[in-house]
Order: C-alpha cells, then sequence, then structure tokens
C-alpha cells in the first residue's frame, strides 16, 4: 500500500467583520461571517513541513479586514469574489479559492437615530406562569436574544483601575447586546399581545435613544422606560452579554480606521444583568427561572 495526500484544503474560517459606514449621521452597517479555504501545490506542508507556499491563514483574516476597510463591503457575492480572486491571482501555489459568507441582517429601529439597529429574525418571545390552588397566579412575559446595535452614542471611561487594567477609555464605541428581557405583570394583563409588542418597543426605544455611558446605564434606562410606559408592569429584569466590537488596527497595511472596520467578537463578554422593579410592587412570589 502506498499513502497519499489526498483532496485538501486550509483557511481562516468564521473571521467575524463589522464594517460601518457613516454618511453624516446615518450609518449602514454590514454584518459578516468570511470563511476563507485556499487549496493548491500543498503537498510539501503536508508531506515535509515546507511552508512556503502557505500563505497564512492569519494573512487571510488580515486580507478580509483590510479589504473592508478598502473596498467596503457592498453584496457580499461581489465581497466573495473580491476576496477569492485575491488569493488565486496573487499567490501562485494556490490554484483555487473558495469564500463563503453569511450576512446577519439587521433593520433601524424604529423611531430611533440612524446608527441604532436590531438584527432580523433571532428574538425568542417567552413566558412563564404560576397558579394557585387560591385562584392567584402571576405572569411573566419575556423575550430572549433580541439583538441590537448602536454604531456609535456609547461610551465607556472613568473606571475602576488597578494593576492589571488595560483596557482603553472610549467616547465613541459600538454598543451591541442580545437583549433576554422578562416582566412581571401586576396583575390580570388584559391583552398579552399588546402588552408584549409595547415593552418589546420600549425596550427597542431606551436602548436606541439612550446615549451609554455604560452598558449598565442603558440597561436601568431600559427597565425603567418599560415601569414608565407601562403600568401593567412591575418589574422588570435584564440580561445584556455585551457583544464587544473591537476595532480592527488596519496601520500595518497603511490605514486608518476611524471606527469603520470592527471585529465582532464572541466570547468572552461582559454580562451585565440587573433588575429594575417599583418599589411598591409586591415581592415576586417565584423564581424566575
Ligand atoms: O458598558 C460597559 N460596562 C462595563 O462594566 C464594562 N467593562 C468593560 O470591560 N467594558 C465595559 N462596558
Amino acid at each position: 500500500m502506498a499513502v497519499v495526500l489526498g483532496p485538501n484544503r486550509y483557511g481562516k474560517a468564521e473571521t467575524r467583520v463589522v464594517r460601518v459606514t457613516r454618511e453624516g449621521e446615518t450609518h449602514h452597517v454590514k454584518d459578516c461571517n468570511v470563511s476563507v479555504s485556499l487549496s493548491g501545490e500543498m503537498e510539501a506542508v503536508h508531506l515535509t513541513g515546507d511552508n512556503s507556499a502557505v500563505l497564512p491563514t492569519d494573512t487571510q483574516k488580515n486580507t478580509v479586514y483590510a479589504f473592508a476597510k478598502k473596498h467596503g463591503i457592498g453584496e457580499i457575492e461581489e465581497f466573495a469574489l473580491l476576496l477569492a480572486r485575491h488569493f488565486v491571482d496573487s499567490q501562485p501555489a494556490i490554484r483555487h479559492a473558495r469564500v463563503a459568507i453569511e450576512e446577519y441582517a439587521w433593520r433601524r429601529i424604529p423611531g430611533g437615530p440612524p446608527h441604532s439597529f436590531v438584527r432580523d429574525g433571532s428574538e425568542v418571545r417567552t413566558c412563564l406562569v404560576h397558579c394557585d390552588a387560591d385562584g392567584t397566579s402571576t405572569v411573566v412575559s419575556g423575550v430572549r436574544d433580541l439583538v441590537v446595535l448602536n454604531s456609535t452614542g456609547s461610551e465607556f471611561h472613568g473606571f475602576a483601575r488597578d494593576e492589571y487594567t488595560t483596557l482603553a477609555e472610549t467616547t465613541d464605541r459600538v454598543l451591541a447586546t442580545a437583549v433576554t428581557a422578562s416582566w412581571r405583570h401586576r396583575g390580570a394583563t388584559a391583552d398579552h399581545g399588546a402588552s408584549y409588542a409595547a415593552v418589546r418597543h420600549h425596550l427597542l426605544a431606551a436602548f436606541a435613544q439612550t446615549h451609554s455611558l455604560s452598558l449598565q446605564q442603558t440597561l436601568y434606562a431600559m427597565g425603567a422606560r418599560v415601569l414608565a410606559e407601562r403600568p401593567e408592569v412591575c418589574e422588570v429584569r435584564l440580561a445584556l452579554p455585551n457583544k464587544h466590537h473591537f476595532l480592527v488596527d488596519l496601520t500595518p497595511f497603511g490605514m486608518d480606521n476611524d471606527n469603520e472596520v470592527y471585529y465582532a467578537a464572541d466570547r468572552p463578554y461582559g454580562l451585565i444583568e440587573g433588575h429594575v422593579l417599583d418599589d411598591e410592587a409586591p415581592p415576586a412570589a417565584y423564581a424566575w427561572d
């Protein structure tokens, strides 16, 4: 038996790039997950460890970010073609490039400023009820994975420091989170459909309209807005993961990055949790989770 190298490919999978384009106050967001696979003359690297034909996967990732800055991200097919053509045309050993892109769709938050977005289709509506033999019932309504983003209007500075603090202060960052919220009804709510729609609206509006100095401040504003606007609700509990968007350093490629190209990290993430409640409401009789 002779052992031979069969089909193979390699590349950087799932480069999460967010490209913000600013037209004055109006921002446009392209949020993509880009996976590159290259193949060609790769016998040597597998058989002898000779890396001379191998364009590092790290370079492939950098190319995604640099091209996002240089060309913007229009239709994903065009961006994918641009990248794939670049790899085969610039590297003699690369004979084939495969580029797959997933795009996450964002819609503007109705009534919000033109830099506030909600992601299409990811949210889940929830409820939890308890009924007692004495006839009482409690209803908690909620939403999970309501993903929102402000491409400006968020700052974070003045925080405590110690010898392990390296975080830079910022007066302009992307603020994004996947809202998990649940809210306790004060009594019997007449129309749960209308109540849900209204609470969801106020959560979104408060996220969009709060100029944020921290996600904690935004959390409180969201809960307080629901309580102010919806008398049927007496307590709101929120869990807001801080979906960090890090500015990509493009200076090695001679490019600046004026809040245009971000790396959307998935973990670790800050997790900001809190309850906002009417202090005269009866205490919750049951655990919520
Ligand atoms: O809004 C924020 N709150 C924090 O507590 C925190 N911590 C951090 O590193 N970044 C942020 N952002």
